[in-house]
């Protein structure tokens, strides 16, 4: 309720009182009400650039290079404690200030910013990845956790030692690692969502790599003037300057395309009997009869889509391997002590299962630290106020867009001495077994409160289960150049503008480790 519908309701209450005690108590009301408005508008926003008049703070939005260092460095300049950017943006620089707002006070802060091209324009808005804190979105987020529950994370083992293994074969021969890894992601992810493997899932990537490209584009802040200057989207495509509407048009068809085609072929599956489970098919099998079919199965198709959009363009894009797997080029001491300790557990011939796991406590720590390292959505996804609110004596407005920067509460010193190293050691104990009191970095890789990643453990498994197997079975070894000398050992991070944090494409060599393995997976790899 505002301030208006409290005062009105107030007084409709008042009417059946006597005249003199309605106005008393009217008057107090008012009173009390400017009061506290006046007291929250007296309150300052919180630091950072000075606004300009119209534009706001437009200007100053990183648009080019990390903008999660940008956004860092701002904070750092301003200097003060809950390191709140601006009153537009608001950066949370800090794990105090993220618990603070996004999960202590998480009904407050769990909505989206509405962006008028991605969401709007490309039609993604009905994706509950995007949607404001509404029904949809809870129905949506309901159908998801009742289809993929984050108790059952042995629901998906099986596609994910399947994937895994074509995943082995594939790095085999890869002459293109980041690309291929890319390509394999999005076929896993799409039997997770549609039941669709193999060939089929093959024949619908196209579509999907290009929608995950321009997500990847419209997503990032400040990318599109139409969403800071909305009326811009009324602008007719032939208009010198509105490009972007011609693209926001073509790539909205990408989107209707990935959103029909799947969707279409997992019902056809279900008919015929020949569905494998995935999120679309076991919601649509949850669904209540006795309620309006056609209503429930747009919220799945929109759920399912949220889960292949929300996933493709994240870590699990094969981003994260691809981390993992420059981060082994570059640290071949990490590499060595991986093997060790899979050489402990595992026969000649074996390759990793996820009931190892509490045997391979170091595998597990490199997962952590890949995360931390270089984490995949360095400034989250952003979240917006929905109330006015007052943090550390500042005023935080309704409709604030709240960015959480990832990145400087995973590389602050406190929690994670020396941060830019890679060092999985950080997570161990004396016993080399995970060390409880170090800050388990996967916390803020997957996002906060009430909209924390619900992908999280099929992520999170799968990323385990890759980087066992691919340990187990390569070495990760410098290409050889024309004469045979090994090459240094290099990779670069894209410099974006982007909100989604990814390695360059790099060259390197998978080296098989067995004999036994290759043949089990019938593949024939390189040996050194
Ligand atoms: C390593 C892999 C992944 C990482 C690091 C990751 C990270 C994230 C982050 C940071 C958010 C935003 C949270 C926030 O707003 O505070 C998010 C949201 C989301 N993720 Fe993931 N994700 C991963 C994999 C997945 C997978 C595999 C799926 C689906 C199976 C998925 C589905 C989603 C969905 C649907 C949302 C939107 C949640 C909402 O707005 O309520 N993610 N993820």
């Amino acid at each position: 309720m505002n301030v208006s519908t409290k005062i009105l309701s107030a007084f409709l209450m008042m009417l059946t009182l006597e005249p003199i005690h309605a106005l008393v108590l009217f008057s107090s009301l008012v009173f009390i009400k400017c009061l506290q408005w006046k007291n929250s508008r007296q309150l300052p926003l919180p630091p950072g650039p000075r606004k300009l008049p119209i534009l706001g703070n437009l200007l100053d939005i990183p648009r080019k290079g990390f903008i999660w260092l940008e956004y860092g460095e701002m904070c750092r300049k301003h200097n003060y404690p809950p390191e709140p950017l601006g009153n537009s943006i608001i950066v949370l620089d800090s794990a105090q200030a993220v618990s603070d707002l996004l999960e202590k006070r998480s009904s407050l802060y769990s909505s989206r910013p509405s962006t008028v091209m991605f969401g709007e324009l490309m039609g993604w808005g009905i994706t509950f990845v995007l949607r404001p804190y509404d029904e949809l979105w809870k129905a949506q987020r309901r159908i998801f956790t009742h289809a993929i529950p984050p108790s059952d994370t042995k629901r998906f083992h099986s596609k994910q030692i399947t994937a895994t293994h074509d995943l082995l074969r594939v790095l085999a021969h890869s002459d293109n690692i980041m690309k291929d890894l890319h390509q394999w992601a999005a076929v896993f992810i799409m039997d997770v969502a549609y039941g669709i493997q193999g060939k089929e899932a093959v024949s619908f990537l196209k579509t999907a790599i290009e929608a995950s490209q321009s997500i990847a584009i419209a997503g990032t802040p400040g990318a599109f003037l139409v969403d800071h200057i909305p009326i811009l989207k009324y602008v007719p495509e032939w208009f010198p300057g509105a490009d972007f509407k011609r693209k926001a048009r073509e790539w909205n068809l990408l989107r209707v395309k990935m959103t029909e085609d799947t969707f279409r072929l997992t019902k056809e599956r279900m008919a015929a009997g020949t569905a494998t489970p995935s999120l679309a098919s076991v919601a649509l099998e949850q669904m209540d009869l006795t309620k309006d079919i056609r209503q429930q199965e747009e919220l799945i198709k929109a759920t399912s889509l949220s889960a292949y959009s929300g996933s493709i363009n994240s870590p699990y894009s094969g981003r994260g391997l691809g981390a993992f797997i420059l981060a082994m080029l570059m640290n071949p001491d990490v590499q060595v002590e991986a093997q060790r300790e899979l050489d402990k557990v595992l026969a000649p011939g074996d390759l990793p299962t996820f009931s190892l796991k509490s045997d391979l406590p170091y595998i597990s720590a490199i997962v952590r630290e890949v995360l931390r390292y270089q984490p995949v959505a360095p400034v989250g996804f952003p979240h917006l106020s929905t109330k006015e609110d007052v943090y550390k004596g500042y005023l935080i407005p309704k409709g604030s867009i709240i960015m959480p920067n990832v990145w400087s509460i995973l590389h602050n010193e406190k929690d994670y001495p020396d941060p830019d190293q890679f060092n999985p050691s950080r997570y161990l104990d004396a016993n080399g077994k995970i060390d409880a009191s170090v800050k388990d970095p996967t916390g803020p890789a997957f996002g906060f409160g009430r909209r924390a990643c619900p992908g999280k453990d099929v992520a999170l498994a799968s990323l385990w289960i890759g980087v066992a197997s691919i340990l187990a079975c390569y070495s990760i070894e410098p290409e050889v150049d024309q004469y045979g000398n090994l090459m240094e050992r290099k990779g670069e991070w894209y410099s974006g503008p982007s909100v989604v944090n990814h390695p360059l494409p790099f060259k390197c060599r998978f080296i098989s480790r067995s004999k036994e393995v290759e043949t089990s997976l019938n593949f024939v790899g390189k040996f050194l």
